[in-house]
């Protein structure tokens, strides 16, 4: 299995006389994408903020991984509007994370970039659109280049261009190896991403699914094309086994030769890989395929 960031262990969080959160068992690994789903009020914020360690567990252990540890960003579910540009409050918060300034300009400049923002933009966040400052608040959780990105209702306030825009980047962000943690009310058309779902409810986690998309990610007006890749290699039943518990919506057929066969989408090929390789199976090809995607 990939690399572990984050576990918590038995936990329980109550405020006041409530509980909140019960017996979370819960464990983040290196490039995973994970959704929280939940009504108003089940917990997925508190989830996050332990995850984040800005609250402790009333009970149970949250345990980080790794020396150094790894750098974990977290955004709220919302930004208030500040009576600054952008560039100059994720230079406040650079300086306060202890990011060097001859790094900082120009990831503050990347990141600008990335989220379609412009830095030279002199106008005061309080004017800021609600999708605006959605996009701060996030650039603001990556300025550390973070191992760990928790995100609570990043699409709330964005339009549908935003929201496909965003989901390409944390596809970007998962590829290069970032865990990810998204809390959602409901359903997102999360194409490219490779991601399991978690559904808060009355405090406790229940395993939805792990889904797999094949469509692409399309700027409006492209061809729409899908991308995915057809993996052969040897494996024993052992690793079998492993890999399908890792990725149940993959399968791995048996060919006549005594190897197995499987398709993976972009997006979750350098997960299925390092843990084929990790587990001992033995790599025999790989071929990529594009096609035209269906409407
Ligand atoms: N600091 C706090 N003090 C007391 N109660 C709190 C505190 N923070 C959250 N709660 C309560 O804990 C419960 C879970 O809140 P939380 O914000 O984690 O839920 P959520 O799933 O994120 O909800 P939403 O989707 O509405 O943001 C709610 O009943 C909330 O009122």
């Amino acid at each position: 299995m990939t690399e572990l960031l984050v576990s918590l262990k038995n936990v329980h969080k109550r405020y006041g006389g409530s509980t909140v959160l019960s017996e979370v068992n819960l464990e983040l690994r290196k490039g995973e994408c994970l959704l929280l789903r939940g009504g108003n009020g089940q917990g997925k914020s508190t989830l996050l903020k332990l995850l984040a360690g800005l609250i402790a567990p009333t009970s149970g252990e949250r345990i980080i991984v790794g020396s150094p540890p790894p750098v974990i960003g977290y955004a709220p579910d919302r930004l208030a509007g500040l009576a600054m540009t952008s560039a100059d409050y994720l230079r406040h918060m650079g300086r306060i994370a202890g990011i060097e300034p001859r790094t900082l300009q120009p990831r503050i400049l990347e990141l600008h970039e990335r989220f379609r923002l412009d830095p030279a933009n002199k106008t005061n966040m309080r004017h800021y659109s609600k999708g605006m400052l959605q996009k701060v608040n996030m650039m603001q959780a990556s300025l550390r280049e973070p191992d760990l990105l928790l995100l609570d209702e990043p699409f709330s306030g964005l339009d549908k261009a935003s929201v496909e825009h965003l989901l390409s980047s944390l596809q970007a962000v998962q590829q290069i190896g970032t865990a990810i943690v998204v809390a959602v009310h409901g359903d997102i058309p999360a194409e490219y991403l490779l991601y399991r779902t978690l559904l808060v409810r009355n405090g406790e986690l229940f395993l939805e699914q792990e889904q797999e998309q094949e469509e692409g990610v399309r700027a409006k007006g492209s061809p729409q094309r899908e991308v995915r890749y057809e993996v052969k290699s040897k494996l024993d039943e052992r690793q079998v086994n492993r890999l399908e518990l890792s990725f149940p919506a993959v399968q791995l057929a048996p060919e006549d030769d005594g190897c197995y066969c499987c398709f993976i989408p972009e997006s979750g090929l350098q997960r299925f890989i390092a843990e084929l390789l990790e587990a001992g199976g033995i790599l025999l090809s790989l071929q990529r395929q594009e096609e035209e995607g269906k409407q």
